[in-house]
């Protein structure tokens, strides 16, 4: 066997090395010497960090010495970033949070829009690393469907921080995996079950309004997160529905910074619309880093997340328990029927009793195998309260016994589901 390759480099200060990774191979990163960060995170040196399926930079303040083992598919050094202009940012958000705690009052919330593929993710992350290593709590909002940074994809989440975000898994690391796990990070979700807000944006509106609600109460209870403030992450907003999206999320989570990346005409409309009422708006770079992921690797990347649920992290391993369950003990259910079509000619905020929120009942069959459901916390089946129950998780549909009317579930804790109210979204997953 021929041990993997490695390769030095030498990073100047304010220079970035940035490194892709595809999805069969495995590098190990060590930081030798000096000091760096990935998205805000420091590394530890002498530490082997492992990634595979990633796109990452390694930015140092100070200058450093990386070892990379293993065969990155880009690898180059960068010598122009908008790291400082992110850092600005945070010492005036961070300023915001100090007189929020001198005066008792509320911290930055902050919400950060842009087309698809400008770092927005990346940069809700550096915001909330570097928020963490003052040591405030901050609490962070994902309101990207399509990714699920924080769980799986599909869902609207808020996930109060407290500990620094891993380098190797992002935010994923913990609150991807089972509440079994030991995972300090619980994220509170609620299920949607589309890519995009425009897929049925009634509902992606309702939830957007119940997990407002939910992050305001948390705000008012506990004060460190109130003085850190809340950080906003979006799908790429930029039309007609985007935008009374971004409207509504700014009056139900109060939002008074709004950072709009790389896109001029945002901001401007942006400035227009919102900085009247009071609304702080930033126009930020770009990074030349940012990756545009084609459909597939996105797709890749939610399998990872899913595998990563139900089996853990090299890091931390988790064995899935199969449970095999009668057709009749549960209740399988998605919402509005024949919304699947994109539905943004229908104004946000209307009477709810439209189809795009009407629930319906899925009769198991073949067509629910590899089928990733999200389990409702709910009790009861009452309209529309159970589309605004948050989750108990996610079970993975393995086998179904189309016969004997029963399906076999993988699910990440030992034991009988707790619930019996399962959603069916647009999540599939070929188990390899
Ligand atoms: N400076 C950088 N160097 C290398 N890769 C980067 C850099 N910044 C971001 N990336 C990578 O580029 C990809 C896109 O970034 P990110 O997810 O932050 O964008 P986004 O705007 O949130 O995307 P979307 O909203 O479309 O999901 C990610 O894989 C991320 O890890």
């Amino acid at each position: 066997m021929t041990l993997p390759e490695s390769k030095e480099w030498l990073l100047d200060e304010e220079n970035e090395l940035r490194i892709e990774i595809d999805f069969d191979t495995k590098v190990k990163l060590r930081l030798v010497t000096g000091t760096a960060e990935v998205f805000g995170t420091e590394l530890g040196q002498n530490v082997d960090y492992e990634f595979s399926g990633r796109k990452i930079a390694v930015f140092t303040w100070h200058g450093c010495k990386i070892l990379i083992t293993g065969t990155c598919s880009v690898e180059y050094i960068a010598n122009e970033t908008p790291m400082l202009s992110y850092l600005n940012t945070h010492i005036a958000l961070e300023q915001r949070r100090v007189l929020a705690t001198q005066n008792n009052k509320a911290g930055p919330r902050i919400m950060i829009v842009g087309p698809n593929d400008v770092g927005k993710t990346s940069l809700s992350k550096m915001l909330l690393s570097y928020a963490l290593r003052q040591s405030r709590q901050p609490i962070y909002v994902d309101l990207d469907c399509s990714e699920g940074s924080i769980t799986m994809p599909g869902c609207l989440t808020a996930t109060p921080l407290t500990e620094m975000i891993d380098v190797e898994e992002g935010f994923g690391s913990s609150a991807t995996s089972a509440p079994t796990a030991g995972s300090a990070v619980m994220p509170l979700a609620y299920y949607y079950g589309f890519p995009s807000p425009k897929d049925n944006s009634k509902l992606y509106s309702l939830l957007l309004a119940r997990l407002a609600q939910s992050v305001n109460r948390r705000l008012e209870e506990d004060e460190a997160a109130r003085t850190s403030g809340i950080v906003i992450d979006t799908n790429g907003l930029i039309d007609a529905t985007g935008y009374e999206i971004i409207a509504q999320c700014i009056k139900a989570f109060s939002v008074d910074v709004i950072i709009v990346l790389g896109h001029e005409r945002l901001y401007a409309d942006m400035t227009r619309l919102h900085q009247k009422s009071g609304v702080a708006v930033i126009k930020l770079a770009k990074s030349g880093g940012v990756v545009e992921r084609d459909t597939a690797f996105r797709r890749q990347t939610q399998n990872q997340k899913i595998r990563e649920y139900f089996y853990g992290t090299s890091k931390s391993e988790l064995a899935p328990y199969s449970t095999m369950i009668n057709f009749h003990d549960i209740e399988i259910l998605r919402v509005g029927e024949g919304s699947l079509a994109p539905s943004s000619a229908l104004p946000i905020g209307e009477d709810r009793k439209v189809s795009e929120t009407h629930v319906v009942n899925v009769e198991p069959s073949e067509n629910l195998l590899h089928s990733v459901l999200a389990v409702s916390n709910a009790d009861k089946r009452v309209e529309p309260d159970i589309l605004e129950t948050n989750l108990a998780g996610f079970i993975y549909v393995s086998e179904i016994h189309d016969a004997r009317k029963k399906l076999t579930v993988l699910s990440p804790c030992p034991g009988r589901i707790p619930k019996k109210f399962w959603w069916l979204g647009s999540l599939k997953w070929a188990e390899d």
